[in-house]
């Protein structure tokens, strides 16, 4: 028989009511998946990425903002190389699968959201090529139990190659062609509640991503590019006790690509190949270099770094 009063009824708040114990933080990894970032070199344990197909071979290049126009099959080996290479390390690879033919850009996942210690921020791309891709990263995220916990709105555009941690309580974000200050106002109080502080740099016109002229690949070593990465962003990693390397070779690094690696742990990289001097630069640096063959897939004018969508790395503080 139903109760006549509601009144200690465990729905309002009576005996057998439980109220919920722990912090979003804290139920990172138990109610929801186990993902987020606070740094960029810690152990790389899953990524996002979208396998290319035949979308790429009907593209036009100045219309897709590609730099010229691509041979897919090939492209796709390339891109399954870098997979296998991840899988080989250990590293989960979670494809996303638009329904339909996808995006041409889709493949570039880095750019589609951005990961935080409490769930991903998904990106806005600035770009009419690239808008809604977002849509279908948003639907994996949602299908793995990873937290969303921001879709920027009205006009912010950002892409999620120009945000990067510089520790735990640090991130920097660089506003350019990809990402605007309306953006930038949108995340920052969100990952200011997580206790972040958060350095806006403004970028150099003609360039695309913060992640093209600044790459961490130790808790104190990050590579910039010469004359292109900000003064503010250069200041803030000394200041945080960061060795700042300056590439040696701009025109190899410019045309294959040499800088757009992902770091798989402190000091250790997955970079494109045809980048010897940059090769040895690293190495001469303590980093061990792994590679891949990103010759075709860098037609569409990003490279290893830009498809690969970082979710998870083990993490340098412990969550909050
Ligand atoms: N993070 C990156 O550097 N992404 C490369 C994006 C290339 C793509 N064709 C674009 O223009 O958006």
């Amino acid at each position: 028989m139903a109760k006549s009063g509601t009144f200690n009824a465990s729905a309002y708040g009576g005996a057998g009511w439980h109220g919920r114990p722990d912090t979003h933080g804290r139920e990172i990894g138990t109610l929801w998946a186990a993902c987020g970032i606070d740094s960029e070199y810690a152990p790389l344990r899953r990524v996002i990425m979208h396998r290319p197909g035949p979308e790429l071979g009907q593209a036009d290049p100045t219309e897709q903002n590609l730099l010229e126009a691509l041979d897919w099959q090939r492209a796709a080996a390339q891109h399954d190389a870098i997979v296998a290479a991840y899988r080989a390390e250990g590293v989960d690879v979670c494809l996303v699968d638009p329904p339909g033919q996808a995006s041409v850009n889709q493949m570039f996942c880095a750019d589609l959201f951005v990961a935080t210690p409490e769930g991903a921020i998904l990106a806005r791309p600035a770009s009419v090529a690239r808008a809604g891709e977002e849509r279908w990263v948003a639907r994996r995220l949602a299908d793995l139990g990873v937290p969303i916990l921001a879709t920027l709105t009205g006009r912010a555009t950002f892409e999620g190659a120009d945000l990067m941690w510089l520790d735990p309580k640090t991130a920097i974000i660089g506003r350019g062609l990809r990402t605007n200050s309306e953006a930038i106002a949108q995340i920052t109080p969100l990952l200011e509640r997580m206790g972040v502080q958060v350095i806006p740099v403004d970028m150099p016109f003609g360039t695309m991503h913060l992640m093209g002229m600044l790459r961490i690949a130790d808790a104190d070593l990050a590579i910039c590019w010469p004359r292109r990465t900000p003064f503010a962003a250069v200041t803030a990693l000394r200041e945080r006790g960061y060795q700042v390397a300056f590439l040696p070779d701009e025109d190899e690094a410019q045309a294959n690509r040499g800088m757009n690696f992902v770091t798989l742990g402190p000091r250790r990289i997955l970079m494109v190949g045809g980048c010897p001097v940059t090769r040895a630069f690293y190495e001469s640096l303590g980093i061990a270099c792994a590679e891949t063959d990103c010759s075709e897939l860098s037609k569409a004018a990003g490279a290893i770094g830009c498809l690969t969508g970082v979710l998870e790395r083990a993490r340098v503080s412990p969550a909050g």
